[in-house]
């Protein structure tokens, strides 16, 4: 009968205690298990489908620490908000925050790096904090509501600038990477590099003073193997309100399961993606010598599959994909669906130009592209248009309805006719 009592007892203490930690989750970003960072400088390529490899991933965040301008990242937002994956701004400089930007963003992601120099501490942010609060926001008040007496409009941009920060989620950084344009933006060498129980220090320090929703253990470019598990595993156990993120040079299942096992909530990969997109441009380029849009589907079937294989970046994408189960099916299946989009936009591109016209006006329904798109987003009209006009219109030119070219995709074809 006594153990029976305490057996109860038991049971009422763990749900008490998971009652108060979900209850206490005040939290508001969401413990999402992957995050897709999209570098938004033209170097950095998106594949031609991006919208079904980004289906599967919990969040996508657009920012990068070189080359990054207030132009690309509007048109990277522009490729990108149609999704229905939640897409965040990550600046990495004061002016990357824009009115475009902060409309287009879901969630404003702020970087303050704990193991570098002051700027990337505070003193951007202080600059960032500056311009938001003296231009972005009086500019946008003026906007709205030119009539308000100066007094009242400076009022509403305070809290203006205010809303804007609560609203936003701050990012702690522990950069261990000193080779990687993180480090270098931040000014983290290799005497910065913390052990285990130094990052777990600061960490807490970051979790309980910083009150920082995010604690981010980056290795960017770089696998943090061993020595990251023995971080994490130290930050996972001290941590009270921020989620611990992991990201670098995760390149497979087996990495992300060594870092999660290790206490990271979520993982983020950049370069794994992109690399997908620089494969594919290699199989589109085959793909226009080999097939033609009238091949049989299943012919292109066999043909993407000699070439897809387990080894290839778009399973090993898909692989760090935690709830995808079958990563070399899946990117068979989208690379087949690119091939055959690709091979019937460049015939629109070629009868326009046979009839004279410039750039080809795009009617997306009954299309490849369209059908392909339809079972991952909510809205695949638009966002077969976005994609059939980012991969038709010119090199960073405008595409004159207010949308920026992008130099993102895999592969253009421009008005000339001409891939690239
Ligand atoms: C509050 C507002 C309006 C804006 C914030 C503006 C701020 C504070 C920017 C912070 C700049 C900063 C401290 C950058 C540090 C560098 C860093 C950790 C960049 C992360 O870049 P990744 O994209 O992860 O790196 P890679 O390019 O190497 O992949
Ligand atoms: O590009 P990788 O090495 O995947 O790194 C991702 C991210 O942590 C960079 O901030």
């Amino acid at each position: 009968m006594r153990r029976h009592l305490a057996a109860r007892g038991e049971r009422v203490a763990d749900l008490a205690r998971l009652l108060a930690r979900s209850a206490l989750d005040t939290n508001p970003v969401p413990d999402w298990d992957h995050v897709t960072k999209v570098d938004p400088e033209g170097a950095k390529k998106l594949p031609l489908l991006y919208p079904l490899w980004l289906a599967e991933t919990d969040a996508v965040s657009v920012g990068g620490s070189a080359d990054v301008t207030p132009e690309n990242t509007a048109a990277a937002f522009d490729l990108l908000t149609p999704l229905s994956t939640p897409v965040c701004h990550e600046p990495s400089g004061a002016d990357h925050v824009t009115e475009e930007s902060h409309d287009a963003a879901d969630l404003l992601l702020v970087p303050e790096v704990l193991n570098g120099d002051s700027e990337a501490l505070v003193g951007t942010l202080g600059a960032a904090v500056e311009s938001v609060r003296e231009r972005l926001a009086p500019d946008l008040i003026a906007r709205k509501a030119p009539w308000l007496p100066d007094r009242v409009a400076d009022w509403l941009a305070s809290v203006a600038t205010s809303v804007m920060l609560s609203d936003a989620a701050f990012e702690a950084y522990i950069v261990q990477n000193p080779d990687s344009a993180a480090a270098r933006e931040s000014g983290v060498g290799p005497d910065d590099v913390l052990d285990a129980r130094e990052a777990k220090r600061r960490a807490m320090a970051a979790d309980r003073h910083l009150e920082s929703e995010i604690l981010y253990l980056e290795y960017s470019g770089t696998f943090g193997g061993d020595e990251a598990v023995e971080a994490l595993e130290l930050i996972d156990g001290a941590m009270e309100r921020s989620r611990v993120w992991y990201g670098g040079g995760l390149a497979d299942r087996e990495d992300v399961r060594t870092v999660r096992e290790a206490g990271a909530d979520t993982v983020v990969v950049g370069d794994a993606f992109h690399r997908v997109a620089e494969r594919e441009a290699e199989i589109l380029q085959a793909a226009e010598a080999d097939l033609d849009p009238d091949t049989d589907p299943e012919r292109i079937r066999e043909w993407v599959a000699d070439r897809v294989g387990a080894d290839g970046p778009g399973a090993r994408y898909l692989s760090t994909v935690p709830g995808v189960d079958d990563p070399l099916g899946l990117a068979r299946e989208y690379t087949g669906a690119t091939v055959r989009s690709w091979l019937e936009l460049r015939a629109r591109r070629e009868r326009a130009r046979e009839r004279g016209e410039g750039v080809p006006v795009i009617d997306i329904q009954r299309t490849a592209l369209r059908a392909a798109l339809a079972p991952v987003v909510e809205d695949p009209d638009t966002v077969a248009a976005t994609v059939a006009r980012a991969a038709l219109s010119g090199r960073g030119a405008g595409n004159g309805d207010g949308s920026h070219g992008s130099e993102q995709l895999s592969l253009s074809l421009f008005a000339d006719g001409t891939a690239n």
